[in-house]
């Protein structure tokens, strides 16, 4: 089995540092940490309410970091505009609800084919690879497909709360490589449940952020992330 890579989202971090309103903890700081511990990529979510995230972390990620920065925002003209001027390595497309806590499910590139291919199109020419974050599900693997996405990410909410099995996720992992994409996925992952998705065969990435920040809390950041990255790697029976 081939190594899966670990995306470490960075999001919650910035969320404790606007508790105070400061510049401390910093998010580009931990995702230098996270990368010298493991991570193969950062990730961060430029909410439109800029609840945690903020601009300039998005440019300094950008500028700073090793890797790669997956950079997630929402189906709209400010942030294809915005990733057209900052060039990360990716965007991932995901929907987006002022209200919720969290990202709630997968975007309906179905019900949004258009709008959904007009800006996989600008952030395409614009020298970005573009990921979607969408529910397990075949008809919205067809659309991510025919809008121009090389990759998906999986939304594993369900499964991670326990309201759907692994086969839900097996069986789009299937249907997606079929359709030649490039298959990630993501969302209320933890050391507990993270095994059976590492081990999907096919699987490209990962992208853990609540479970790792929280973790650190009582461990340590680089440890945090070696410890998960080291999950995934025995899930794939590789040293960890
Ligand atoms: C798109 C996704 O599932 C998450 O990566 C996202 O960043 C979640 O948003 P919050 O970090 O605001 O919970
Ligand atoms: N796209 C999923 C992600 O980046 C991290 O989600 P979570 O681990 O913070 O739930």
């Amino acid at each position: 089995m081939s190594r899966v890579l670990l995306g470490v989202n960075i999001d919650h971090i910035a969320t404790v540092r606007n508790a105070r309103g400061g510049r401390f903890p910093c998010p580009v700081e931990a995702a230098l940490v996270a990368e010298a511990h493991g991570a193969d990529g950062i990730t961060a979510h430029l909410r439109e309410d800029r609840r945690h995230i903020k601009d300039g972390d998005i440019r300094r990620l950008k500028a700073e970091i090793a890797t790669r920065l997956n950079f997630e925002m929402a189906v709209t003209d400010e942030m294809v505009d915005l990733a057209c001027q900052v060039q990360p390595a990716y965007v991932c497309l995901v929907p987006e609800k002022r209200e919720e806590l969290t990202t709630e499910g997968g975007l309906d590139v179905v019900g949004q084919f258009a709008r959904i291919q007009a800006a996989t199109a600008r952030l395409n020419d614009a020298g970005i690879e573009v990921s979607l974050f969408i529910d397990p599900n075949a008809d919205q693997l067809a659309a991510s497909r025919d809008a121009g996405a090389s990759t998906v990410e999986l939304h594993t909410g369900s499964y991670a709360e326990g309201h759907e099995g692994i086969q839900v996720l097996a069986d789009a992992m299937r249907t997606g490589r079929d359709m030649g994409l490039v298959m990630n996925a993501g969302h209320g992952l933890d050391l507990a449940n993270v095994g059976p998705v590492a081990r999907l065969d096919g699987m490209h990435e990962l992208n853990i952020g609540f479970a790792i920040v929280g973790r650190a809390l009582t461990i340590g950041l680089g440890p945090a992330v070696a410890e998960m990255k080291a999950a995934i790697d025995r899930a794939c029976g590789l040293a960890g």
